[in-house]
């Protein structure tokens, strides 16, 4: 894994005026985003989140997931608190690239599960790696971090990779008719915690 840093600019969003680094993976050719916002005060933990790349919710509006509202809530999170980060990493269908998720999505139309789809394909139920973050998170200042995520896999890898996470912040958002058995399946088989859910009627 050899990340190099490549430039920074302003991101205005409407939550605010984010700052975004890119990065270059020089192996793979990926090119990751990590969005900062504020002063980062460097004494204490940072609040943040690692997302992974969904242009279908992200970008497309999809209702089958809950990315795209998890990603605005944290943006938002972040802009009302005055300071923190995401890393956006391009690590598209947890790991298996796009097509292969759209894919998996036609087995999941047929009935199958997301973990089913992803082993029918021929895939684990999570490819993702994580070794990009730390030298993402070294080029912003941070080391400490309060992470918004409902998967405690996540906040495992973060540590392995050499980040103190002080704290889980839930970020349970956007379930909805069409992503509430997907939700369900996260957290009875990939581990997520998801009591409780904000159900969110008009965008079902
Ligand atoms: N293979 C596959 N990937 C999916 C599917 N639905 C969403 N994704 C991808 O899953 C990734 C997001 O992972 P999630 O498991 O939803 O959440 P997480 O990042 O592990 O945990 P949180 O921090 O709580 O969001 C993104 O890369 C999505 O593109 C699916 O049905 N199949
Ligand atoms: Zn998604």
């Amino acid at each position: 894994m050899s990340i190099k840093y490549i430039a920074t600019s302003q991101l205005p969003t409407p939550w605010g005026v984010f700052a975004m680094h890119g990065f270059e993976d020089t192996e793979t050719g990926k090119e990751h985003v990590a969005l900062t916002f504020g002063e980062l005060d460097t004494n204490s933990a940072i609040l943040g989140r690692i997302h992974s790349e969904c242009l279908t919710g992200d970008a497309l509006f999809s209702l089958r997931c809950d990315c795209g509202f998890q990603l605005q809530t944290a943006m938002q999170n972040i802009a009302e608190l005055g300071q923190g980060f995401i890393l956006y990493l391009r690590q598209e269908g947890r790991g298996i690239g796009l097509l292969n998720k759209i894919r998996a999505y036609e087995l999941q139309d047929a009935g199958a599960n997301t973990v089913e789809a992803n082993e029918q394909l021929g895939f684990k139920a999570d490819m993702r790696q994580y070794d990009m973050i730390k030298p993402m998170l070294a080029q912003i200042n941070v080391t400490r971090v309060r992470l918004m995520t409902n998967n405690p896999r996540k906040v495992k890898a973060m540590q392995q990779e050499g980040i103190e996470v002080v704290e889980r912040v839930p970020l349970q958002v956007g379930k909805n008719r069409y992503n509430e058995a997907y939700l369900k399946t996260k957290s009875t088989e990939l581990g997520h915690m998801m009591s409780e859910y904000h159900f969110n009627d008009e965008q079902s």
